[in-house]
């Protein structure tokens, strides 16, 4: 690991902004800072969103972000990554091309906001199966983008051990199929495949409407822990219980009229 006495751990994410601050780079860079990681950021697109919804996408070029890629990958020691949106399916495969130099990788399959509005071209989804996939310690796909990765319904807790498993068939080293929107249950479950064998991993239910931005934290806490020196599993376990606790830290805030952000902290 390349943290040097008395640095902080360098964690990166490569992911898409969002102007309302909730998800995207802005959530990830709160989320390594509550955890004492010193957060670079490489952005694939700039997203006009609000906790309401998204209203417009300018996706960077891909020239440009690997032109990022270059500066922070030539200077700072990044220990652990996370992507979130990458918009095309080019940014995808140049992210893909970049691996050997991404410690640590944790791809969040962001196809999809929980507002309905696309952040992937459509129908181009198995470039994150066949390219970025092998690459990954941990893939973090929702109900949704399992569903639509495998071509099939995704719906209950049965559905995501079993859709785990067949991700993992693509070669990450463990994939986490989130159920947050499972509704019904008084626990948040999420399926994890990892050295062969699948679990559930679970958290209180938490009643509020602000959790947007709760899959970008998820995995931007991952990977925080990860550059940290953290095991998987011991990395994924926490990251679930700091999402908990920062969704109940905002439970009662009304920002914006849509899904509210977290509370991040600090705690
Ligand atoms: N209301 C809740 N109470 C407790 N835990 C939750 C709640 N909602 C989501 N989670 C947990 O948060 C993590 C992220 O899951 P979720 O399925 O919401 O991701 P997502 O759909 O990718 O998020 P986003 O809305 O940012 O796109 C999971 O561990 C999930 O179980
Ligand atoms: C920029 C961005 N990334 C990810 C998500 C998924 O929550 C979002 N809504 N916006």
């Amino acid at each position: 690991m390349s943290v040097l006495a008395g640095n902080p751990p360098v964690a990166l994410t490569i992911a898409g902004s969002d102007s309302g601050g909730g998800a995207g780079v802005q959530a990830d860079l709160k989320t390594f800072a509550a955890h004492r990681a010193f957060g670079t950021s490489v952005i694939t697109a700039l997203t006009a969103q609000n906790t309401v919804g998204v209203r417009a996408i300018s996706a960077v070029a891909p020239e440009f972000v690997a032109a990022q890629l270059e500066a922070v990958l030539d200077d700072l020691p990044v220990a652990a990554v996370k992507t979130g949106m990458l918009a095309t399916p080019e940014t995808v495969a140049l992210v893909a091309r970049f691996a050997p130099r991404l410690p640590n990788l944790v791809v969040d399959p962001v196809l999809v906001a929980s507002s309905g509005d696309r952040l992937f071209t459509a129908d181009a989804e198995r470039a994150y199966l066949e390219l970025l996939f092998p690459h990954a310690a941990v893939v973090t796909p929702n109900l949704r983008e399992a569903s639509v990765l495998l071509g099939r319904d995704v719906l209950d807790a049965d559905d995501a051990v079993k859709a785990a498993a067949d991700l993992a068939a693509y070669g990450p080293r463990c994939v986490v199929v989130k159920g947050g929107h499972l509704r019904g249950s008084a626990e948040a479950v999420d399926a994890v495949w990892f050295d062969g064998r699948t679990s559930l991993m679970t958290a209180p239910w938490i009643d509020t409407a602000n959790n947007h931005g709760t899959g970008c934290t998820f995995a931007a806490a991952t990977a925080a822990n990860l550059a940290a020196g953290a095991e998987l599993p011991v990395a994924l376990a926490e990251a679930k219980t700091y999402v908990h606790a920062a969704l109940s830290r905002s439970a009662s805030w009304s920002l914006g009229a849509g899904h509210g952000p977290l509370g991040w902290g600090p705690f």
